[in-house]
């Protein structure tokens, strides 16, 4: 396969292993892995499991990113979205999902909760500086272009 890069992963969890869903998405469906399934009250959060185990390589991270879908329709996104599974991380992946309706919500079981996407990262090395460069922008933010 092109542009592919192999990932060691241990499952642990009772579902077939997260797949794309289109020839062209950018992010695995994860699915919750629970023995019972788990109701989320209104702006209650929980730590949904998923019984993976991966083992990134070194310059690669994984983003945990909220379904469009469930957002819409239920109002459930992750609290720190965009999680982040860090390449040293040998721990179980977990989701931290939001109820962010009025509704009470439960996830069951094999449901597609979330997407992982894997990235390249960069790190940084600090060169301190008396000054920075004079850009057009310089110090504007937060809507300083408008918004027409
Ligand atoms: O949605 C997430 C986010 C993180 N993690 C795992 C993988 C990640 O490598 C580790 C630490 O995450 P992060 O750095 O975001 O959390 P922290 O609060 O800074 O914890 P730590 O002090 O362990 O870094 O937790 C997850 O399983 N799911
Ligand atoms: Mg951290």
């Amino acid at each position: 396969m092109q542009n592919t890069t192999v990932v060691n992963v241990i499952n642990q969890s009772k579902h077939a292993l997260p797949s794309y869903q289109t020839i062209h998405s950018a992010g695995m469906d994860l699915r919750a892995n629970l023995e019972t399934p788990v109701v989320l009250k209104p702006l209650q959060r929980t730590l949904i499991p998923t019984g993976l185990f991966i083992e990134l390589p070194e310059g690669h991270e994984a983003q945990i990113r909220p379904r469009s879908g469930l957002a819409y329709k239920h109002g459930i996104s992750i609290v720190n979205s965009p999680g982040t599974i860090d390449a040293d991380y040998r721990g179980e992946i977990k989701v931290l999902l939001v109820n962010l309706s009025d509704e009470d919500f439960e996830i069951v079981d094999g449901e597609r909760i979330a997407q992982m996407v894997v990235a390249k990262y960069k790190r940084i090395a600090w060169a301190e500086a008396e000054a920075l460069s004079d850009t057009e922008r310089g110090a504007g933010g937060y809507g300083s272009t408008g918004t027409k």
